[in-house]
C-alpha cells in the first residue's frame, strides 16, 4: 500500500478530516495513570467520522484502547461492516504509534483485510498507512470459525 498519499477511496480533503478527527479525538481520552492520550477515528464509506479514546481505569487492566472505543461506538451505532479507513494519533510528537494486538484482533472483526490504518503522530505531520492484513497477517477471523 501507498504510504505517502491518502488511502485508496480518500481524496485530499477526506484524509485532512481524518487527520483533524484523529487528533481531536485525543480531547476525548480518560488517561490520568498513562497520562498519554490515543485517539482513533473510524472514516465509513459514506464519510462519517465515528472518535474514540483511550479510557482508563483504577484497576489498570480494565482501561481500554481508543480503537476499541471506536469500534464499539460505530458497532453499536449500525456500523459493523462499512469502513473506509481507521486512523489514530498518540500523543508523542515524533512517534506514529501504531494499534496495539488485542486491537488489531477487534478490527479484524469488523473491516476487510484490505481496510487502511493510518497511524499519525501527534501534530499529524508525519503518518504510516499499513493495511490490516500488513499489521496482521496470517489472522483468525469470523469465516475460520465458520468452517466448524
Ligand atoms: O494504539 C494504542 C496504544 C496505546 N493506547 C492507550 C492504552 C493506554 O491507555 C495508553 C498507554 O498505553 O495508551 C491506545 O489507546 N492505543
Ligand atoms: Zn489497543
Amino acid at each position: 500500500m501507498q504510504t505517502n498519499l491518502p488511502p485508496p477511496g480518500l481524496t485530499e480533503c477526506d484524509f485532512q478530516l481524518l487527520k483533524d478527527n484523529a487528533i481531536k479525538a485525543r480531547e476525548l481520552s480518560y488517561s490520568p495513570y498513562s497520562t498519554f492520550r490515543v485517539g482513533c477515528c473510524i472514516m465509513t464509506k459514506a464519510k462519517a467520522c465515528i472518535l474514540g479514546a483511550n479510557v482508563e481505569n483504577a484497576s489498570y487492566g480494565a482501561g481500554i484502547c481508543a480503537e476499541r472505543t471506536a469500534i464499539v461506538k460505530a458497532v453499536t451505532s449500525g456500523h459493523a461492516n462499512d469502513w473506509l479507513c481507521l486512523a489514530i494519533s498518540g500523543d508523542a510528537l515524533e512517534t506514529c504509534i501504531s494499534p496495539c494486538g488485542i486491537c488489531r484482533q477487534a478490527i479484524r472483526e469488523f473491516a476487510s483485510l484490505e481496510l487502511p490504518i493510518v497511524m499519525f503522530n501527534g501534530d499529524g505531520s508525519k503518518f504510516i498507512i499499513k493495511s490490516l492484513q500488513e499489521l496482521l497477517p496470517l489472522s483468525f477471523g469470523p469465516d475460520d470459525l465458520r468452517e466448524n
